[in-house]
């Protein structure tokens, strides 16, 4: 266990002279001399600068003496009670041992649970111990404990409670035959420290300051500063950070990023010193980037975008190739650098427009929450919300907020933009995203100008949804005759028939002129990329959604209960006929929820369920209130035989007449 808690004695000693939080404060506190720590802006180098020496560097070193002194103290002090809890646990262990032989039965149960307790206290103590072994013998270069313990399973990357690895701490201190021994023991050298800064990892774990300070020291190096954050360091960070050449060389021979950013957005080449470390890892930065695109452009071989959405998205084909192509040309450089994409999404509700944006963004980001900015357009119909989208200028209230677009872009300005419902947005926040549009820039309330020209914005509207609708089913509907006739000599074609595409006459002559009364101005349209269409769902794309929804459900009841769901074809068909046109995909959410998920609710109040059966869904000529089939729920025997489960309809005549 970690120090708990510091004796107050030696806190009021260490807060008086030694405290970190003093040295912070004051700068130049004889703390933060004694200590070397250069508490120079956190967002440099953290590396400790080399003790002045000056008059006062005496009194200084008496500090450090006196300080590592009640170091060592605490230390004594956890290694007193981490004896104690041992042989406490022992203790147990053996009596409980004693006690089964001698005592009743139930006794015998209540040391057997306090044996299994204290015999996993003593595994976990043990590992934890040869962890500690582990890192212990990393900073010390003591080889021979190094591989002993290897050698006995300890696993490499392991870390310290308080976040770093032996990796780190070697390449810290400059331990190059532990750096090779880690790495050819499989160390991964791009693991990123979980060690922020002393304050933090404190208020982290909850425990004094003091005491992070002392570990880091003690355990880690005494030559960085207590207040830079550490988050995210690799063990090259550290090897550049002290100018190890030797050890940056090993570990990108064992393959580390010299890419990689800690926390701060820095590579480990920030820290390096100009000279040879820093040329070496200019030159693997150079060839890093370069065989990573390679990789990249492989994986988009093997593995294209358009697949990758379609196992997100049903149907929508189309949709799915347009945004696609669009996006392989930026990626592989045959695109207009000078200009964000921009993309008009059109169609109905629910029927897979955010779904695209979203899937879009994950391709395109891993930190989704970041490369993803939502804007409601909707919350900007009046003249005066243009402040909540850019900021208000200064002296104007709200101006210390920022606007909600500004804010978020800043954090990411390639980030994937998506404007819902863009056209219910007031013309003057039209005309602010037509200079986004035009200039791939934005300038906000307070005259800070972001550059985002690699941002990927997606503007959402109904507007013309009908239409479309329309046009996609007349469309269907003649492929379907066309395919009836031609069913007699070939039923391949019949699967076929329900792919349309949407003709541009119908563009130009239809959905143009909506589109232009609806944004009143061609240089809008004129900056769109790609008018992209999404159609009505066909039969075999409803049936896929019913499935996928059944099988979500049929993962909830049997994580949650031990349920088996089972179906077959007519109860997807019968879901299926719940699609409005109007809603969409929710609608066939909401079919499932209302005739199935209802009355697996009620049977489960019901005590009709019990844990570990299996129910099957089926279809009977009985008919519900809107004339439909009826959904019905079978529990299946040993012999598969099915037994209709009598669900009694939550609100009885029964419950009605006593309601009065
Ligand atoms: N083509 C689709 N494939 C799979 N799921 C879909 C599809 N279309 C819609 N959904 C699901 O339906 C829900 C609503 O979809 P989405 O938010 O994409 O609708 P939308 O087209 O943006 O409509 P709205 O403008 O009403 O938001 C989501 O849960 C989504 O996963």
């Amino acid at each position: 266990m970690f120090l708990s808690s510091v004796p107050a004695r030696v806190l009021m000693r260490r807060s008086r002279s030694l405290s970190p939080c003093r040295a912070l404060q004051t700068g130049h506190s004889e703390a933060s001399r004694f200590r070397h720590l250069c508490e120079l802006d956190p967002n440099r180098s953290p590396v400790a600068r080399a003790p002045r020496a000056s008059g006062k560097s005496v009194a200084s070193e008496e500090s450090r003496v006196q300080y590592h002194q009640l170091a060592s103290r605490w230390r004594e002090s956890l290694e007193v009670r981490r004896s104690s809890w041992a042989s406490l646990t022992a203790s147990g262990r053996h009596r409980a041992g004693h006690e089964s032989r001698s005592q009743a039965a139930s006794a015998a149960g209540v040391a057997g649970v306090i044996s299994a307790a204290a015999l996993a206290f003593c595994f976990k103590k043990d590992s934890d111990d040869k962890v500690e072994a582990l890192l212990d013998a990393a900073r010390s270069s003591n080889t021979e404990q190094l591989l002993r313990l290897l050698a006995q399973g300890v696993d490499p990357n392991s870390r310290h409670r308080l976040g770093w690895t032996p990796l780190m701490v070697a390449a810290m201190n400059r331990q190059h035959n532990v750096v090779k021994v880690l790495l050819e023991a499989g160390a991964d050298p791009n693991l990123g420290d979980d060690f922020s800064s002393v304050y933090e990892a404190a208020r982290q774990k909850g425990v004094h300051s003091l005491e992070v300070l002392v570990s880091r020291e003690d355990e880690f190096s005494n030559r960085l500063s207590s207040r830079a954050s550490f988050r995210g360091c690799s063990a090259l960070h550290y090897a550049a950070l002290t100018d190890d050449l030797r050890t940056v060389q090993m570990l990108l021979d064992a393959g580390a990023n010299p890419l990689q950013k800690n926390e701060l957005g820095h590579t480990p080449l920030t820290y390096a010193k100009e000279g040879e470390t820093a040329a070496l890892l200019k030159e693997a930065q150079n060839t890093f980037a370069e065989a990573q695109q390679k990789r990249e452009a492989e994986q988009r071989r093997k593995f294209p975008l358009e697949r990758r959405l379609k196992e997100h998205i049903i149907g929508q084909e189309g949709a799915i190739n347009t945004v696609a192509s669009a996006i392989r040309r930026k990626e592989n450089g045959w695109y207009d650098e000078e200009h964000p994409l921009v993309f008009l999404f059109l169609g109905s509700s629910g029927i897979g427009k955010t779904e695209l944006a979203k899937q879009v963004a994950r391709y395109m980001h891993k930190d989704i929450k970041k490369g993803f900015i939502r804007m409601d357009m909707s919350e900007f119909q009046e003249k005066h919300e243009v402040a909540k989208f850019i900021g208000s200028p200064p002296g104007y209230v709200g101006h210390e907020e920022g606007g909600q677009l500004t804010k978020q872009l800043k954090q990411c300005p390639n980030a994937v933009v998506l404007f819902d419902e863009v056209d219910k947005a007031h013309p003057d926040v039209l005309t602010i995203m037509l200079q986004l549009f035009d200039e791939g820039r934005l300038t906000d309330g307070k005259g800070k100008t972001i550059e985002c020209k690699d941002a990927i914005f997606i503007m959402t509207s109904n507007a013309a949804s009908d239409e479309i609708a329309q046009h996609a089913l007349q469309l269907r509907q003649e492929a379907q005759e066309q395919s009836r006739r031609r069913l007699a000599e070939n039923l391949d074609d019949v699967q076929k028939s329900e792919k349309i595409t949407i003709s541009n006459t119908f563009k130009e002559q239809v959905i143009r002129p909506i589109l232009k009364a609806h944004f009143r101005r061609d240089e809008f349209l004129g900056r769109i990329n790609e008018i992209v269409y999404f159609l009505p769902f066909c039969h075999s794309e409803l049936i896929q959604l019913v499935s996928r929804e059944l099988h979500y459900w049929a993962k909830k009841a049997k994580q949650r209960h031990n349920i088996t769901l089972l179906w077959e074809r007519p109860v997807l068909e019968l879901l299926a006929g719940g699609y409005n046109l109007h809603y969409g995909a929710r609608s066939i959410k909401h079919e499932v929820e209302r005739r199935l998920v209802n009355q697996l609710a009620a049977a489960f109040e019901q005590e009709l369920l019990p844990k570990g059966c299996t129910l099957r869904l089926t279809v009977d000529g009985g008919q519900e209130k809107d004339g439909a089939p009826a959904l019905h729920l079978e529990m299946v025997g040993e012999d598969s035989s099915g037994r209709k489960l009598d669900i009694r309809p939550p609100l009885t005549p029964e419950d009605v007449k006593y309601a009065h």
